[in-house]
C-alpha cells in the first residue's frame, strides 16, 4: 500500500511559475490584470500558437516520480517537432513542498496541432492538471486557463487569470522539497521510500534485505574513520587504496559491495529512487565502518558528502548560487549517521581532471558525462561539497603526485587523528 502524502495546495493566484529553457529558469506569476508587458518568458517566444503546461499532482511520491520520468519521454516521443518541451514546476514562495512538477510546452504556429488533443489524452490518463496559456490579438498578453478533464469533456474551470513578470524567488524551488526527496535527513526515511517503491519495483525489496532494522550506532567509533570526497578522477581510488596499507586500515566503498547489483537499476530510476538507494547505501557502510572501527582505522571511499552534494546539485539548475543557502538544513549531517573522523575533499584543475579521466579510460556514470560538458552542474556540486556541515572536512589539493599526495594526507591524519 502506498504511502500518502498531502497533496500540495493550489491557491493558482499565489503560485509562482518556472520554466527552464536552456538551463536557465523563467519565472512568471498570475493576476486578475494583465501588465504593461507579457514576462520576458512570453515575450521571448517566437510567435507560438498556444502554450501548455502538464503539472502533476499526486499524493503517491514514487507513483509521481516515476510518471514525471515516463511523461517527459512520451512528450518527447509523441510531440509534433515543431512543439518546443521545457522543464516546468509551480511553487508557493517559501512554502515547504508546494512544488507540483510539470512541463511547459510551446505549440508550433502553423496550422491545427494535434498537441491540445495529446495533453488532453495525458492528462485524463494520469489525472494531471492541464492548463493552457492563449495570448491576445496584439500577443501582448497572455491567460491561463485551467482545465478539468472530468468525463472526457474538457471544462475550463474558469481561472482565466492573467500571466505576468514575477521576481526570482530568493532560492532555486526544488530547495522547497529537497528534504526527504532529494536529500535523506534519517535512515528511516530514506527506508520508507524503498518500502514504497516495492510495489512497482520489485528488487527494492531485495536491497530493504541487506539493510540494517535500524540506523546502526552513530556513536564515535574508537580508532578513526576517514573518509575520501571527490569528484571522479581526483584521486580518491589511488589515495584510498594507498592510505589502507600506509595505515593498516580497511578500506571501504559507499554503495557498498553487498547493494551492487542493484545500483545500475536505481541509476536509471528518478531522483527520489535513487537518492534514497544512495542514502541507504551509507547506512550500510556506516555500520560495516563501526564494527571494523573497534579494531583498526577505516578509511571509505566516498560517503554522505557525495550522496548530498549530488542530489543537491542535481535537484537545482543554473548557476551555484540558486543552492540552498550555506547553513541550510539540507547541509547538515544526518544525526543517525556515523560523523567520519576526518574527510579529506580532494580538488583538482578541471583540465587536469579530465586528463586523469582520459588516461583511465573507465566508464562514466550519467553524472560524470554531466560534469564533463555541464561546467555549471560542476560548480555546483563542488560548492555543495563545501557548504555540507558536520564532521571536519579538510579540502585537499589532488595535483600533487600519487605519492606526495599520500605524505600531505597523512600527516594531516596523525596531525588530526592522532594516528
Ligand atoms: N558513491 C556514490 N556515488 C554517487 C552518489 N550519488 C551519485 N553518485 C554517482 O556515482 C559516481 C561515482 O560512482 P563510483 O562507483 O563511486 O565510481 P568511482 O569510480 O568509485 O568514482 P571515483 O571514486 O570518483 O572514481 C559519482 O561520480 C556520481 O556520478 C553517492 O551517493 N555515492
Ligand atoms: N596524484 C595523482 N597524480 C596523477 N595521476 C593520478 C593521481 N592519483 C590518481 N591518478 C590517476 O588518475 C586516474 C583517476 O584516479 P582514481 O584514483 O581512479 O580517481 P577516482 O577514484 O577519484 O575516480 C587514474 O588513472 C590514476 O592512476
Amino acid at each position: 500500500m502506498a504511502a500518502k502524502h498531502a497533496l500540495p495546495v493550489l491557491r493558482w493566484s499565489s503560485r509562482v511559475f518556472s520554466v527552464e529553457l536552456n538551463g536557465a529558469p523563467f519565472y512568471f506569476a498570475l493576476a486578475d490584470r494583465p501588465e504593461a508587458e507579457a514576462p520576458r518568458l512570453f515575450g521571448q517566444l517566437p510567435r507560438a500558437r498556444r502554450c501548455f503546461s502538464l503539472l502533476l499532482r499526486s499524493a503517491d511520491r514514487v507513483h509521481a516520480a516515476r510518471l514525471h520520468a515516463r511523461l517527459r519521454d512520451a512528450l518527447l516521443r509523441e510531440l509534433p517537432p515543431e512543439c518546443r518541451l521545457a522543464p516546468m514546476c509551480s511553487f508557493l514562495p517559501e512554502v515547504r513542498d508546494s512544488v507540483l512538477r510539470g512541463f511547459f510546452l510551446q505549440d508550433g504556429p502553423d496550422s491545427p496541432s494535434p498537441t491540445p488533443r495529446l495533453l488532453e489524452a495525458l492528462a485524463q490518463q494520469h489525472a494531471l492538471l492541464l492548463c493552457s496559456y492563449t495570448p491576445d490579438r496584439e500577443n501582448r498578453h497572455w491567460t491561463q486557463h485551467v482545465w478539468s478533464l472530468e468525463g472526457g469533456t474538457r471544462v475550463d474551470v474558469g481561472t482565466g487569470l492573467c500571466v505576468v513578470c514575477s521576481e526570482a524567488p530568493r532560492c532555486h524551488p526544488a530547495a522547497l522539497s529537497m528534504i526527504n526527496s532529494d536529500v535523506f535527513r534519517t535512515f528511516q526515511d530514506a527506508r520508507d521510500v524503498l518500502t514504497e517503491c516495492v510495489a512497482v519495483l520489485p528488487e527494492a525489496s531485495s536491497v530493504l534485505e541487506h539493510l540494517p532494522s535500524r540506523a546502526p550506532s552513530s556513536a564515535p567509533p574508537a580508532f578513526p574513520v576517514l573518509v575520501v570526497e571527490g569528484l571522479d578522477a581526483t584521486g580518491k581510488t589511488t589515495l584510498t587504496e594507498s592510505l589502507r596499507d600506509a595505515l593498516g586500515a580497511v578500506l571501504l566503498r559507499s554503495p557498498p559491495q553487498s547493494l551492487a547489483p542493484w545500483r545500475a537499476l536505481f541509476d536509471r530510476e528518478p531522483p527520489l529512487l535513487r537518492r534514497a538507494f544512495y542514502a541507504v547505501g551509507n547506512y550500510v557502510t556506516a555500520e560495516q565502518a563501526a564494527q571494523q572501527a573497534m579494531k583498526t582505522p577505516v578509511v571509505v571511499d566516498r560517503f554522505w558528502h557525495s550522496t548530498a552534494a549530488y542530489a543537491i546539485a542535481t535537484a537545482v539548475s543554473g548557476p551555484p548560487s540558486g543552492l540552498p543557502d550555506p547553513g541550510s538544513e539540507v547541509y547538515r549531517w544526518p544525526a543517525d549517521l556515523l560523523r567520519p573522523s576526518l574527510v579529506v575533499l580532494l580538488t583538482l584543475d578541471p583540465e587536469e581532471r579530465r586528463r586523469r579521466l582520459r588516461d583511465r579510460g573507465q566508464g562514466k556514470t550519467e553524472e560524470e558525462r554531466q560534469l564533463d560538458h555541464n561546467q555549471l552542474f560542476r560548480l555546483r556540486v563542488e560548492e555543495a561539497y563545501r557548504r555540507i556541515s558536520g564532521p571536519p572536512c579538510i579540502a585537499v589539493d589532488a595535483s600533487p603526485s600519487a605519492d606526495q599526495l599520500l605524505q600531505q594526507v597523512l600527516l594531516l591524519v596523525r596531525s588530526r587523528c592522532c594516528l
